[in-house]
């Protein structure tokens, strides 16, 4: 099965070429540490997910190219093929002359009506290529304009014409300080848009990785190029094929096989309010935590602290709640690995901080206009900012 990665704006573009590098330079990493054959079928399941191949032999990464200006965009083509390795199909990228602005209105409402037709056809074009489709990964920022407003005009409208593939959005959070003054509206705005029309959202902080750049791996000057190396790798180790199940020796045929629809019964659902943010949170309560182990001595690995009912909210079992991905071919040289994926309260004070700061902004009307000259009305933001209290709110509740 295959999935269609659809790159939004500067942010999408440059993760989403990191992203298909590792995954093109893991498959082919002759440091395997497992049988030629077990390696071979390994390949071949990364193979069917990610790319398609072109005459000449040279693998097509099944992705579609989007964003307003030409110049990431360019680049991006140019280093892909400078790889010699893979490359981007000749017909994949869309683009215009002028970006948004940072200016999330722009992206949803005026490019995105206005190259609709465009958009979509290129991306069905991308899925006629593939035998059998999982779904499609968004790749994308949450406080710019392209990616941001467009990219959640885009996931609409995937949500609208291929109801039932899954639509995955992998999203950067901003830093906390120093980039644009909207960035909180375009965020909330992202936010409150995916939550009604993607099926699961996969967050990456950008301070997070920053941190990650300078103090585990000592990078002096850290550019985007060295953050997004990082979020490549960490997203190669999730999606790279893995056993279907335990004792199986068969890579699976769904790669985003999580069940993601888990929501809080709704008697729990508490009232709006910011009652449990103030407490300290023990334990970072989780609604599913997926751990994918490669390499050696997988099968021995010592995974039980993870099943402990603790860490879980209580109307899920840990055998709910709790999944293990694994196989013994290594990642990219790692003799061993982890990687985990976790949907927990990790994000609701990032999240409330956001919202609290566009709020005081909305509060006294800054920016309003640059958003409703472009149809995005005050009601709208309304409508996010509540959604998004219930969502902090049914978080925090998870703990108790
Ligand atoms: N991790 C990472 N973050 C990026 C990168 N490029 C931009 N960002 C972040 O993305 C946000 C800005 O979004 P962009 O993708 O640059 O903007 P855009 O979607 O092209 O939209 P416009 O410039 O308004 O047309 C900021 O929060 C940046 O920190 C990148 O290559 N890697």
């Amino acid at each position: 099965m295959s999935i269609v990665t659809v790159q939004l704006g500067q942010c999408g573009n440059q993760i989403g070429f990191e992203v298909f590098d590792a995954l093109f330079s893991d498959s082919h990493c002759p440091q395997g540490l497992c049988s030629k054959r077990e390696n071979e079928a390994y390949q071949a399941s990364c193979k069917e997910r990610f790319f398609s191949e072109e005459e000449n032999g040279v693998p097509i990464a099944r992705a579609v190219l989007v964003d307003m200006e030409p110049k990431v965009i360019n680049q991006t083509l140019s280093k892909a093929a400078h790889s010699g390795r893979w490359k981007y199909g000749q017909h994949s990228c869309f683009c215009q002359k002028q970006g948004s602005g940072n200016n999330w209105a722009y992206g949803y409402s005026v490019h995105g009506p206005r190259h609709e037709d465009s958009i979509m056809n290129l991306i069905q074009k991308e899925v006629e290529k593939c035998d059998s489709l999982n779904g499609f990964f968004i790749i994308m920022s949450m406080a710019g304009g392209t990616g941001s407003g467009l990219g959640a005009f885009v996931t609409q409208n995937l949500q609208d014409q291929y109801s039932s593939p899954l639509k995955m959005n992998q999203i950067i959070w901003p830093y906390g300080t120093g980039e644009v003054i909207v960035q909180n509206y375009n965020s909330i705005l992202t936010l409150s848009h995916l939550y009604r029309s993607s099926d699961a959202l996969l967050v990456h902080e950008n301070d997070a990785v920053h941190k990650i750049c300078a103090k585990l791996m000592n990078i002096k000057q850290i550019s985007f190029r060295d953050i997004n190396q990082v979020l490549a790798h960490q997203l190669g180790s999730v999606f790279q094929p893995t056993y279907s199940g335990e004792g199986s020796f068969h890579y699976r045929r769904n790669p985003l096989g999580i069940d993601w629809q888990v929501r809080p019964p709704l008697s729990r659902l508490p009232t709006l309010g910011k009652m449990s943010l103030n407490k300290e949170f023990h334990f970072n309560t989780s609604i599913a935590n997926l751990v994918i182990l490669r390499g050696k001595d997988v099968h021995s690995a010592e995974l039980g602290a993870f099943k402990d009912p603790a860490l879980y909210t209580s109307w899920l079992e840990p055998v709910h709640a709790f999944s293990v991905w694994k196989t013994q071919r290594a990642f990219s040289k790692y003799e061993k690995s982890a990687a985990l994926v976790s949907n927990s309260q990790f994000l609701v004070k990032p999240l409330d901080m956001i919202v609290g700061k566009a709020w005081n902004m909305f509060a006294s009307k800054a920016y309003i206009h640059q958003y409703t000259k472009f149809g995005i009305e005050e009601e709208d933001f309304l409508d996010s900012f509540t959604l998004l209290e219930q969502v902090i709110a049914s978080y925090c509740n998870l703990g108790f």
